[in-house]
């Protein structure tokens, strides 16, 4: 189990800043997928660089079983070998091939299977015809794969990816996600991603830990954050969010009918593929909702609130 207490951070000890991190405390059971989201400068990645023990805590401790992670000023190298982080900036070896990238860390006793090792990873990030390419051939998103493989090559019992697919194009993301998250989902390796992005969330994260404001803000299943969000910023999280009476409603639980109280005006329609996002003015603000339809610039509408799913 990984357990982080209490931990504040700041990078520079010396200012008046405040902290990147602030008493974030939390634990991840063994196997479990955690996401970490929140707005840029959050400090996702501060948070998985401290569990990596890359900086020195100005507070609090992480454990890891009942292993103490400690930063630099007590280890001479950074890292564990039970633990592999994947930054976004990947440092792998230019002028060597994706087999010894990947092989680099395994040991060459046992030949055959060091070989069947690097082609079953290589077979996790889908990129099996690469096997002698030199890695600085290759492009952003290969080589983010090839760095992926490369930390799972030692099967950590854990493992920090930090927007471990941005680089990866929209055609291959879904099936890569696919197969990387269900490979840790089968080896039982603790995970912690940071991410942006929703799809990397949404079916495959048990958790979520969103951070604001130096803070963890909520701390639950995507399935509860969705159907119950306590602020705007969780629920924009999972699509276009409307605030009314207080009240948050996502764009999806809007929809026209012949008459209501809630009368806008269209003001715009953008295509979004199996609907439209509508843009209206309501009372002088901005009501957002779908339709399976473009709607005509000031068009009056209606729109009632269907219960969420
Ligand atoms: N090496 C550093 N020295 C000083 N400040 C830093 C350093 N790295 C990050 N920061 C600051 O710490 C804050 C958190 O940064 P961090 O990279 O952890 O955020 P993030 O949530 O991962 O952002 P993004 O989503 O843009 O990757 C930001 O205000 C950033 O400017």
């Amino acid at each position: 189990m990984l357990k982080v207490e209490n931990i504040t951070f700041t990078y520079n000890v010396k200012s008046t800043d405040a902290p990147v991190l602030n008493t974030i405390d939390f634990t991840v059971n063994k196997g479990e997928h955690i996401s970490i989201i929140g707005e840029s400068g959050s400090g996702k990645s501060t948070l998985l660089k401290l569990i990596y023990g890359e900086y020195d805590l100005n507070e609090g401790q992480i454990f890891w079983k009942d292993k103490e992670i400690l930063g630099p000023k007590y280890n001479l190298v950074v890292g564990y070998d039970f633990m592999k982080y994947v930054a976004q900036e990947f440092d792998l070896m230019p002028f060597i091939t994706v087999e010894e990238n990947i092989g680099k860390h395994l040991s060459n006793f046992f030949p055959e299977e060091k070989k069947e090792r690097v082609q079953e990873l290589l077979t996790v990030v889908e990129l099996q015809d690469f096997v002698k390419t030199k890695v600085k051939t290759l492009s952003g998103g290969q080589k983010q794969r090839v760095a992926l493989a490369r930390a799972l090559a030692k099967q950590p019992e854990i493992i920090l990816l930090d927007e471990p697919f941005s680089h990866i194009d929209n055609f291959q993301k879904q099936s890569l996600r696919r197969s990387v998250f269900a490979y840790l989902k089968e080896k039982n390796i603790t995970c912690l991603v940071a991410t942006h992005d929703r799809e990397d969330v949404l079916g495959y994260a048990d958790r979520m830990l969103v951070l604001h404001d130096s803070k963890i803000i909520a701390n639950n299943s995507p399935q509860e954050l969705y159907r119950h969000p306590e602020l705007p910023l969780i629920a924009s999280f999972f699509g276009e969010v409307n605030v009314l009476d207080n009240v948050i409603v996502f764009a999806h639980q809007l929809k026209s009918t012949d008459s209501s109280d809630l009368k806008a005006i269209v003001l715009r329609s953008y295509f979004k593929g199996h609907y439209y996002l509508i843009e209206a003015d309501y009372q002088g603000a901005i009501i957002r909702f779908e339709h399976p339809t473009a709607l005509e610039k000031n068009r009056e509408v209606f729109l009632e609130e269907i219960k969420r799913q």
